[in-house]
């Protein structure tokens, strides 16, 4: 499987911007465990590349929402991209852990990005109408959907990374959700998804 940046055809801005992001998250992630340490020596594709690829599945502007950012996946990587690209996004980054999210306003900081992270957890931020709405590796979709329908704008479009449960987390979701959904190939894992996710509504 290809886990190439040169797929996603971005700026040397931008790939630049990615691996200072990339030599943050190296620094501290043995005091803050922002990564599995499994992962830690494949940051590159197996966190940047994969996040970046969702970027081309928005648009790029309006108020981006992330949902359970970590280490600042995709949120951060987005934030970069942005950035990097000169575009009008805002991004929100929400992360209950204190210590994460510390070092996501360390990176945006450090980074020159766009981006405010909220330290609080998702069912107590007040809704943030959001136009753009991501998460991966927080929830099933069923639980996905029940914080879209809180932060979500009425015209917004979520953005969900899955593995290879993600059809019958989308069977799941159908008892209790109206919604639309695409689901985009994902360069970085064969049997994954980018779920794009629009017009939800309670059952
Ligand atoms: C498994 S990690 C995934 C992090 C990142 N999205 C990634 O793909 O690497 C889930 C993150 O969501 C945060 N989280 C979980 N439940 C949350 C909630 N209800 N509100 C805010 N953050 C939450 C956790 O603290 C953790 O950092």
């Amino acid at each position: 499987m290809a886990r190439d940046l040169s797929l996603l055809d971005v700026s040397r801005e931008t790939t630049e911007k990615l691996k200072s992001l990339e030599e943050l998250l190296i620094k501290w992630n043995p005091a803050i465990n922002l990564v599995s340490k499994s992962t830690i020596g494949a940051i590159w594709n197996r966190h940047i590349v994969d996040s970046a690829q969702i970027y081309a599945l928005a648009p790029h502007h309006g108020h981006w929402v992330d949902l359970g950012s970590g280490g600042g996946f995709p949120g951060l990587v987005i934030a970069c991209m942005s950035s990097a690209g000169g575009d009008s996004l805002r991004i929100t980054l929400v992360e209950s852990d204190q210590r994460k999210a510390t070092f996501l306003r360390m990176a945006s900081s450090l980074l020159e990005l766009n981006a405010t992270v909220i330290s609080e957890r998702i069912e107590r931020v007040p809704p943030l109408c959001a136009d753009i709405l991501s998460a991966r590796a927080l929830a099933a979709l069923p639980i996905l959907l029940g914080f879209a329908d809180r932060h979500l704008a009425s015209n917004g479009l979520c953005l969900f990374p899955k593995g290879a449960s993600w059809r019958q987390e989308v069977e799941a979701a159908r008892k209790d959700w109206h919604f639309e959904v695409e689901n985009h190939t994902s360069i970085t894992d064969d049997d994954g998804a980018i779920l794009a996710v629009k017009a939800i509504s309670h059952v």
